[in-house]
């Protein structure tokens, strides 16, 4: 079973009849997009089985409010108020609260709820209602995407999770408040804003600590609730994953994000011991992070097991030795619809963030026979959880075993250049530096000034301009792979006895032949070839030196 821990979710949209109240603190395991499709016996069921809830807790729900907590004294950011974008005011907070107070008396709510469920990658999901917050650090690289850029980006990630974002808003700060996260004049401003558009999630541009977490929600009144970049990332992928290794590696990040945020999930337990067992709470934390970690154990025991497999596929692989190139760059940069052009492949291309998950390989034919293999793998993205690199690194050591890197730029971008950075701080965390590399500017035909762009492309000799979409630059980006395979190949003289004629076709096939000459004992070739197919053909090159 693949289970989300990122999100929490509001029980009264789950059971619109009940009196639950919504429990802020505690996070839920179960991702909103599953748990919309389901019911109360799978959340427990689900509980039950991570470890969340034992099979006769009352699944806390008639019990979710934890004790009050006393915030702690605001640390006050220097600057936290010195520059506040989209300000609220107050008149415009007023009309934002009667329209939404006028909205409420003329629209049935249960009639607007139902109107929400969306279908998504053929699951129901419930669009919720997400307001974004990013965060502006003075002395951040120069080189790193501008708030607003990465906030548009974070609006998209959102779009894809099938979210409805009704606004969003940024500060500048020295650094981030250690509680907060924002300052407390930004905090209050985010409250009204909740209140005036019926916001049911906030999101973070950035990663937020389990402490920073808790007090937002707390702050925001506990009835919102609040994730950040990482978690919205992963239950993309989680909605995603279509195999069950995509499935496994997503369940595997979404744990190891969740263990440090299990803290206080408990401590209603104390108030149901009237508060005579202190500490409950306390061990029952441990408890669950035993579980989980019991979980993760058994996550990875079973993803080797699967990735045993993918090993011995690629092996097989191995013995028919066509070199592979892949596909790597920015989400939605057009590496699938690439592939699907060069090879006549399905693979699904959509203008949404991290379309694909698994790697596909597929063989292109070119037009003078040679042929190669090519690998379509998972996107990047600037800030990507280092949880999420780690668990998709076993899916991208195909990266790392390919002839070629094949790095694709959506040209048309307005922030290509910082994307590219992007991809290339990725690739040098999977030590994939080394593998030479070919840059297809993508999408040319969507650029501003395609004629520009070729031309400064040409100037350039590791880059060749293409447009997948129309099929433009295909031919030339063919050539160019053959040059580069020529490179990353050995040169061989080799005697082929005449009854080995299949060795002979495979190094037509796979290798670059410049000369044959046919003798007594068999065939004299001399071919460039890949590096493991060379090692295939040691005795009949031994052969060519007697
Ligand atoms: N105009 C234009 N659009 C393109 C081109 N190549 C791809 N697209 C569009 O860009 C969007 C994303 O394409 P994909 O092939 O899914 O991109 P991807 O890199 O595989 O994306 P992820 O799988 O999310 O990493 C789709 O809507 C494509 O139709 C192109 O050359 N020109
Ligand atoms: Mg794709």
């Amino acid at each position: 079973m693949s289970l989300c821990f990122c999100s929490n979710l509001k029980p009264s949209i789950l059971f619109p009849d009940s009196d639950l109240r919504w429990n802020p603190t505690r996070t839920r395991p179960v991702s909103f997009t599953k748990l919309r499709q389901t019911n109360y016996s799978f959340i427990k069921a689900v509980g039950e089985e991570i470890g969340v809830l034992s099979p006769d807790d009352s699944f806390s729900l008639r019990n979710p409010v934890i004790e009050e907590e006393t915030l702690p004294e605001t640390e006050v950011n220097e600057v936290e108020n010195e520059v506040a974008a989209s300000v609220v005011d107050e008149d415009k907070a007023q009309s934002w609260i009667k329209k939404s107070e006028n909205k409420d008396q003329q629209v049935d709510e249960l009639d607007e709820n139902s109107s929400r469920f969306k279908l998504l990658n053929g699951k129901e999901v419930f669009e919720e209602k997400a307001y974004l917050v990013g965060v502006s650090c003075r002395g951040g690289t120069e080189d790193s995407f501008g708030i607003e850029e990465s906030l548009k980006e974070l609006a998209q990630l959102a779009d894809t999770a099938g979210l409805l974002v009704v606004d969003s808003t940024y500060q500048k700060l020295s650094s981030p408040n250690p509680r907060t996260y924002i300052g407390s004049g930004k905090v209050a401003e985010i409250k009204t804003a909740i209140r005036a558009f019926d916001v049911e999630t906030v999101i973070f541009d950035d990663e937020l600590s389990p402490g920073q977490l808790r007090n937002l929600e707390k702050a925001f009144g506990g009835d919102v609730r609040v994730c950040d970049r990482t978690a919205l990332i992963l239950d993309i992928f989680n909605q995603r994953a279509a195999t069950r290794e995509a499935s496994l590696q997503v369940s595997l990040a979404q744990m190891e994000y969740q263990l440090p945020r299990l803290t206080r999930m408990w401590t209603h337990l104390e108030r149901q011991a009237g508060g005579q067992v202190k500490g409950m709470g306390e061990k029952q934390i441990e408890v669950d992070k035993r579980i989980l970690r019991t979980q993760i154990g058994v996550l990875k025991k079973e993803l080797e097991s699967v990735r045993k497999h993918r090993k011995q596929y690629r092996n097989h692989r191995v013995s028919v030795p066509v070199p592979v190139v892949s596909l790597v760059g920015y989400t939605n940069a057009g590496k699938s619809t690439l592939l699907n052009r060069l090879t006549g492949a399905d693979v699904l291309a959509e203008d949404r963030l991290f379309a694909t998950l698994d790697p596909t390989t597929r063989r292109v034919q070119m037009k003078n026979g040679k042929e190669f293999l090519l690998t379509d793998t998972v996107g990047f993205i600037q800030k990507l959880p280092t949880t999420l690199v780690a668990a998709f690194r076993a899916t991208l050591e195909e990266i790392a075993e390919s002839s070629i890197l094949v790095h694709v730029v959506d040209i048309s971008h307005p922030l290509a250049e910082l994307q590219i950075e992007a991809v290339e701080k990725v690739l040098s965390e999977l030590d994939a530096v080394s593998i030479p590399k070919l840059m297809v500017w993508n999408k040319v035909d969507k650029a501003r000034d395609p004629e520009k762009i070729k031309l400064e492309a040409k100037t350039k000799n590791d880059v060749v301009c293409v447009s997948a979409l129309t099929g433009e630059g295909l031919d030339e980006f063919c050539n160019e792979i053959q040059n580069r395979l020529k490179d990353t190949m050995v040169w061989v003289e080799a005697l082929i006895p005449f009854d080995k004629g299949e060795l002979l076709s495979t190094i037509h096939h796979v290798g670059m032949v410049e000369r044959t000459e046919y003798t007594e004992k068999g065939t004299l070739v001399r071919a460039h070839v890949p590096l493991r197919f060379a090692s295939l053909l040691t005795p009949m090159r031994q052969m060519c030196v007697s």
